[in-house]
């Protein structure tokens, strides 16, 4: 579906009235302009619209007009820099869109009430109570609008950018399917803390991230000094990984937990939920190389860089030995990171690739044995590896012991049939079962057991 031909009938607050394009120092995004109620004109700028949303939900923020943040650059709120992060954000994704709601000014009060309530804060008033000193409402923003937009965008399922639950809350009143929320969180000013923290504790704004224990990980610096429970957590959960130094491999994989990581026609949106996969993305920060099948790369044409967190992508290795990756497959085609393409000595493969893609010729097919591969890869120096998917290379690597750790996500899932996740040739006795020292988390519904087997 294509933005031409998006659901258009259920659009009933706002009409379409344009589509043009607005290149901005984040990419080109397809600009689209509503006439709305009371007058009211919204815009939606929407990215990678062109297969239609079909994918991973898309990355939607809708935006309260803010004019002092957003075109002023005030320091009073974090408007305009969230306004920079959601753009940011949105084209670093696969597809999204960001709207514009317009007649949000001041929480819903207007532009000059919002300059009362910043008077009545000049003198000490908090953002809730300046409000309420005016006889005006907290926050009366009605997210009507931007809901049938996105729905006149094709959208109707979203990964939201906010800090804000009650949007989330409001969204899916309105019939929006909210599948994971991501904070939108810019550092706090001088300026804006004593706000920040109004909200914070006032109107159940997420609480300050603290990216501090998180940005060390994943330089491989442990923390020290006081922690919070967040921060202890990330601690605790990726300390070790970034102690065990310069060489650890370690696979993550995501099943029902009836052990499939997709139905038997290969839908596998979605199996685990987002805090799997910003999990995922944590372990992708930590290492040198990812390591993928050539199934995955063919089913899901993965980017397998870090997204949901800070980090540095890792060089990503398919192994591919009868080179059946499609050639536009974004391991090929996008240079955000190098690819690596172990090909077998058979495989016939394209006269040129790009400059980030490297392909390896192996001389046999034996040499895509997990444990060839890895020493393969540590001689390019890439010594800590994830192997993340699909259920065949996983297990391939279980089985042939070269596991460090094993992170095996399970959803309160129940497929059936489908495409197997773990699978391997057992033992007669049950006590020919692989077990280890293990430590689980909760990854929001999903339960992540991770196994230590060295
Ligand atoms: N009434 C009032 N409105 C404000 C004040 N500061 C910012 N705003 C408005 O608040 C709106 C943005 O809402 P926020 O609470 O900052 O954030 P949010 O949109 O709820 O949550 P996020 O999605 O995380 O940005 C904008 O329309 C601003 O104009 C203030 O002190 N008083
Ligand atoms: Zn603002």
């Amino acid at each position: 579906m294509s933005l031409e031909n998006a659901r258009r009938d259920a659009a009933v607050t706002v009409t379409r009235v344009v589509t043009t394009r607005l290149p901005t120092r984040h990419g080109t995004f397809d600009m689209v302009g509503y006439a709305g109620l009371a007058g009211a004109e919204h815009v939606a700028l929407v990215w990678g619209s062109h297969n239609g949303f079909t994918g991973e939900p898309p990355l939607v923020r809708v935006h309260s007009e803010c004019l002092t943040g957003d075109a002023f650059g005030s320091y009073r709120c974090d408007c305009g820099e969230q306004l920079d992060a959601a753009l940011g954000t949105i084209s670093r994704a696969t597809s999204g869109a960001l709207v514009y709601m317009r007649g949000h000014e001041g929480r819903g009060i207007g532009l000059l009430n919002k300059l009362r309530a910043y008077a009545l804060q000049d003198n000490g008033r908090d953002t809730v109570d300046a409000n309420t000193d005016l006889g005006l409402p907290i926050d009366s923003r009605d997210y009507r609008q931007g809901a049938d937009i996105l729905r006149d965008l094709g959208i109707e399922t979203v990964r939201l950018l906010t800090s804000n639950p009650a949007k989330q809350i409001a969204l899916e009143a309105l019939g929006i399917t909210v599948v994971g929320r991501q904070r939108l969180h810019v550092p706090d000013r001088a300026e804006n803390t004593a706000y920040l923290n109004a909200k914070r504790s006032r109107m159940e704004h997420d609480p300050v991230p603290d990216p501090q224990a998180w940005e060390q990980l994943s330089v491989g610096v442990i923390p020290d000094g006081e922690l919070d429970p967040l921060q202890m957590e990330l601690v605790d959960r990726y300390g070790p990984l970034v102690q065990a130094g310069e060489r650890l491999v370690i696979a993550q994989l995501g099943q029902s937990i009836d052990g499939f990581i997709a139905s038997r026609t290969g839908d596998a949106c979605f199996v685990t939920g987002e805090e799997d996969r910003e999990h995922l993305h944590r372990l992708r920060a930590l290492v040198d190389a990812v390591i993928v099948g050539a199934g995955t790369v063919t089913a899901d044409d993965c980017q397998l860089t870090v997204r949901s967190v800070s980090g540095a992508h890792p060089v990503r290795v398919v192994l591919d030995p009868h080179a059946r990756i499609p050639t536009d497959a974004k391991l090929l085609s996008d240079p955000v990171a190098p690819t690596l393409w172990f090909v077998g000595p058979d495989a016939v493969v394209p006269e040129r690739v790009a400059d980030h893609v490297d392909i390896h010729r192996l001389e046999s097919m034996e040499a895509f044995a997990p444990s060839r591969v890895l020493e393969r890869l540590g001689r390019q120096g890439l010594k800590r590896v994830l192997v993340e998917g699909g259920g065949v290379t996983v297990s391939t690597f279980l089985r042939g012991g070269v596991l460090d750790r094993l992170f095996l996500t399970t959803a309160p899932m129940l497929v059936g049939d489908g495409i197997p996740g773990i699978r391997f040739d057992g033992t007669d006795a049950l006590s020919g079962a692989i077990t280890a020292p293990v430590r689980r988390f909760l990854l929001g519904n999903d339960i992540c057991s991770e196994f230590t087997f060295a």
